[in-house]
């Protein structure tokens, strides 16, 4: 199964980096100007002819990475007409984004400070400042989304929308939450801060390990998330076994052995000493 490419180009500080980062999932490969320039490009500059080099340079490694199968987000500046045809040639299965915000909204974020260098004349060539930046005609296939008058999240559910990247939600996270524990909430938070998340709770037999219902789990995680959009709770059956088909578009992902040891007995004495979840049930 190949890969496909989502290039995401703008100005400065219009958001593709933070759009880029909410669009990687566990098979994506993000490629990011800036870190690009720090690494492998650091030979380059900011002349037409280098950024044109820069930019072949990502696209040849976009294209190989989509042969083995990956999929690339990829966010640079791509200023010019020229070098995004020069990677619709380069790379099989593309789609572009325009991350499209106001100059002066750019210029009021300044990530890095780098318009105000570039308007006291202590940076060249700053795109949207002393260099230019083609903005793709309407109707050349290239999705447009405004950063300044949508939040990341409406951004990033348009990206997928559109582009048919992903249907949501975007993951499950199964397991028997007893109790829901600080290594539980880093794997889901790391997914739930940008993508949609269904956490299904198995609706286990009590015993000595299993000492909540499913229903004070579920009440449980549903009031941690209570302020979080993008996580939904439900309960499933007791699930032992976890059969997926073969490349239709599922990962299997297991969790990182630093989260498998942060302990569940621990958690669970620990909270049946505290009055809140003490589970009735317990004491019947
Ligand atoms: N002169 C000049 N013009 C534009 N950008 C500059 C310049 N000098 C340094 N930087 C920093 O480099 C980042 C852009 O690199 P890119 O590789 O995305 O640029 S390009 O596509 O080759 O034009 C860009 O990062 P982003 O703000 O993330 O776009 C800047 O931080
Ligand atoms: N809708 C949005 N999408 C992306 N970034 C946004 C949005 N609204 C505000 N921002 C902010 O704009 C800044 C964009 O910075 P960054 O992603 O580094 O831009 P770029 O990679 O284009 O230089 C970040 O501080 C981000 O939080």
């Amino acid at each position: 199964m190949v890969g496909e490419t989502t290039w995401l180009f703008g100005l400065p500080c219009s958001g593709k980096t933070t759009l880029a980062e909410g669009l990687v999932g566990p098979k994506t490969v993000h490629l990011d100007g800036d870190y690009l320039r720090d690494t492998l490009n650091t030979d380059l500059g900011f002349s037409k002819e280098d950024r044109t080099e820069n930019l072949r340079r990502a696209a040849g490694i976009a294209e190989g990475l989509n042969k083995q199968g990956f999929d690339v987000v990829a966010s640079f500046i791509t200023p010019y007409e020229s070098q995004r045809e020069m990677i619709r040639e380069k790379v099989s299965d593309v789609a572009f984004v325009h991350v499209k915000a106001p100059i002066d909204v750019c210029e009021e974020r300044d990530v890095k400070g780098m318009y105000e260098q570039a308007r006291k004349g202590k940076i060249e060539n700053f795109t949207g400042i002393d260099a230019p930046f083609e903005v793709p005609e309407q109707g050349e296939g290239v999705l447009e989304v405004q950063t300044a008058m949508h939040s990341k999240k409406e951004n990033l559910k348009e990206i997928n929308m559109e582009l048919n990247r992903q249907s949501e939600p975007s993951h499950v996270f199964l397991g028997r939450w007893q109790p829901l524990h600080d290594g539980h909430r880093t794997i889901i938070d790391s997914v739930a801060d940008n993508r949609e998340v269904v956490v299904a709770i198995r609706d286990t037999e009590l015993s000595e390990k299993n000492p909540f219902t499913a229903q004070e789990r579920k009440e449980l995680i549903e009031d941690v998330y209570s302020n979080h959009p993008n996580v939904e709770v439900m309960i499933v059956p007791d699930i032992d076994t976890v059969t997926v088909g073969r490349e239709v578009g599922y990962s299997v992902v297991s969790v990182p052995e630093e989260i498998a040891e942060i302990s569940g007995t621990e958690t669970r004495q620990e909270y049946e000493q505290c009055e809140l979840l003490t589970g009735k049930h317990l004491s019947d």
